[in-house]
This record gives structure tokens, sequence and C-alpha cells, in this order.
């Protein structure tokens, strides 16, 4: 399986089940769509302000709801399998993505998976094991969480150098020098926590050095 990113702005998505599962997922959609649960019931969780939607529907209802709301993404997130299969297939039929969240392995060839992902914006990290151990896709998750802090920070101060570099004509090898030197330099990571203009002196002034020494 190979990561993509995926914008889905403007996107349904369509969630079977109301668990925590169901919950968890919706959870991590609703951040950019419009998403709808479909379940008999809910669990006591966040649904992250998606629209729940109270209804136990049968093989032939997940279908229909399937053709209404037109979703880019199904999740099939119940506890009854023979509906999972008949939101996957739906899904199929009508070209949508489709994650079903009680398989393991490499789920159904077309199917996604959700990894566990770390967002500092506008920086973005995935962690998947192949479905081996998704309980290690969090661990992984919660430590890169920690030790990438500042992360969005370093991608938006780099990002701005890039820009002035490419303004000034600094030709390109040069360029990616200079932004190498400085997402690897432990002094900028740390002058990132007293803010961006003490990690931007700092920056310069790595530019400065490797600069100096190519001349
Ligand atoms: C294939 C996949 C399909 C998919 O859902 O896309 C899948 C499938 C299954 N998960 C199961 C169990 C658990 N899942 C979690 C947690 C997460 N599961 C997520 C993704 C994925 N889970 C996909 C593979 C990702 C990969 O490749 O690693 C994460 C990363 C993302 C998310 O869901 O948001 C999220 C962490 C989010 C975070 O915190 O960052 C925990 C941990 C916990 O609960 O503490 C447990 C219990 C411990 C354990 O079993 O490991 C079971 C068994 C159910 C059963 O036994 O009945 C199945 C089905 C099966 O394996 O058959
Ligand atoms: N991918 C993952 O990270 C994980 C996946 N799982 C799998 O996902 C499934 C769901 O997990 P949980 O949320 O913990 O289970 P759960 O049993 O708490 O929730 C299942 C939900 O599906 C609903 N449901 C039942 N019939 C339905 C229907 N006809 N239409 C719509 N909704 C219906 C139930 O009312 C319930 O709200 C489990 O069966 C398990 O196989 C479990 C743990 C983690």
């Amino acid at each position: 399986m190979i990561p993509l990113l995926h914008d889905f702005t403007g996107e349904t998505v369509l969630v079977f089940g109301g668990g925590p599962v169901g919950a968890r997922k919706a959870r991590r959609f609703a951040a950019e769509a419009e998403v709808v649960v479909v379940s008999p019931d809910f669990a006591d969780r966040e649904f992250g302000g998606a629209e729940r939607v109270r209804a136990a529907p049968d093989i032939d209802a997940v279908r229909e709801w399937v053709d209404r709301a037109d979703p880019a993404l199904v999740v099939a997130a119940t506890d009854d399998a023979a509906l999972n299969d008949a939101a996957e297939a739906a899904a199929r039929d009508r070209g949508a993505l489709v994650n079903r969240a009680d398989d393991h392995g490499e789920q159904s060839v077309g199917n996604v998976v959700v990894p566990a992902t770390v967002r500092d914006d506008p920086v973005t990290i995935a962690v998947a094991t192949g479905g081996r151990s998704p309980a290690l896709s969090k661990h992984l998750r919660e430590r890169f969480e920690a030790e990438f802090s500042g992360a969005g920070e370093m991608a938006e101060l780099t990002g701005d150098i890039r820009e002035e570099l490419k303004a000034a004509d600094v030709p390109p090898t040069e360029r990616r020098n200079a932004v190498r030197a400085v997402v690897r330099n432990d002094d900028v990571w740390k002058a990132l926590d007293s803010g961006r203009s003490k990690a931007r002196q700092v920056a310069t002034d790595v530019i400065g050095d490797i600069s100096g020494d190519s001349s």
C-alpha cells in the first residue's frame, strides 16, 4: 500500500456504525469533510461535530444511503460483517473510496486504510503497520508527536526562507543546501521554542556560515 494525501474539503464521508471506532473515524474526517454517521445507537464519545442519524439500515437500505449521500468515502464500522460487506459493495459501485474498520492485513484491493496521524500544520506524519499492529501505529504516533513538536513552525520558517532565496535569485543548488542545513540544525529547532523570529535569526546565521564556506 502506498500512502497518498487526499483533500476531503467539500466532500461527504458516510460512516456506518456509531461505536467507539465509528466515532474515532468521524472525528478524523470531520476536520475537513461533511461527515454523516448512520447507526441505531451512538457511543458516549465525541463525534467531531458529525451529523448523527439514528437508523438501523438493512443491506438494501445501506445501498440507498450510499446513493443518496454520494460520499467520497464510505467507512464500514459496524459490528456486523454482512452489513460492512454491503457498505463496501455499494461504495465500490458508486466509485467511492471505502475503509473497512473490521478488516486487517492489506484489506481488499482498492480499499483505503486510516493511518495514525500526527498533525502540526502544515506538517503531516502518517503511520501504518500493514494492519499488523494498530496499537503500534498509535504508540509511534504519540512518540512522534512528542519528538517533533515544532515541525509545523519549522515548515513555515523554511517555507519563508525558500521563497526569499528564490526571490533573490539564489541558484537552486545553493538554495537547497541552505534549506537542508537549516532543517538539520539542532540550534534552529531549539530556537523555535522561543518563537519564529528568534529561530529566523539562528537560521540566518546557519545560512551565512554555509554560504561563507562555499565562497
Ligand atoms: C486495518 C485498519 C483499518 C482501518 O481502520 O483503517 C485497522 C483495523 C483494526 N484495528 C483493530 C484494533 C485496534 N485499532 C486501534 C487503533 C487504531 N487503528 C487504526 C487503524 C487501523 N485499524 C487500520 C490499520 C492501520 C495500521 O496499519 O496500523 C488507527 C491507527 C487509525 C484510526 O483508526 O484512526 C488507530 C490509532 C489512532 C491513534 O490513536 O493515532 C487500537 C488501539 C487502541 O484502541 O488503543 C486497537 C486495539 C489494539 C490492537 O488490536 O492492535 C482491529 C481489531 C479489532 C478486534 O480485535 O475486534 C482491526 C481489525 C482487524 O485487525 O481485524
Ligand atoms: N479499525 C479499528 O481501529 C478498529 C476496528 N474494530 C472493528 O470495528 C468494529 C466496530 O468497532 P466498535 O466501534 O468498537 O464496535 P461496537 O460494537 O461498539 O459498535 C458497532 C456500532 O455499529 C452499530 N450498528 C449495528 N448495526 C448497524 C446497522 N445496521 N447500521 C449502522 N450501524 C449499525 C451498532 O449500533 C454500534 O453502534 C468492530 O466490529 C471491530 O471489528 C475494533 C477496534 C478498532
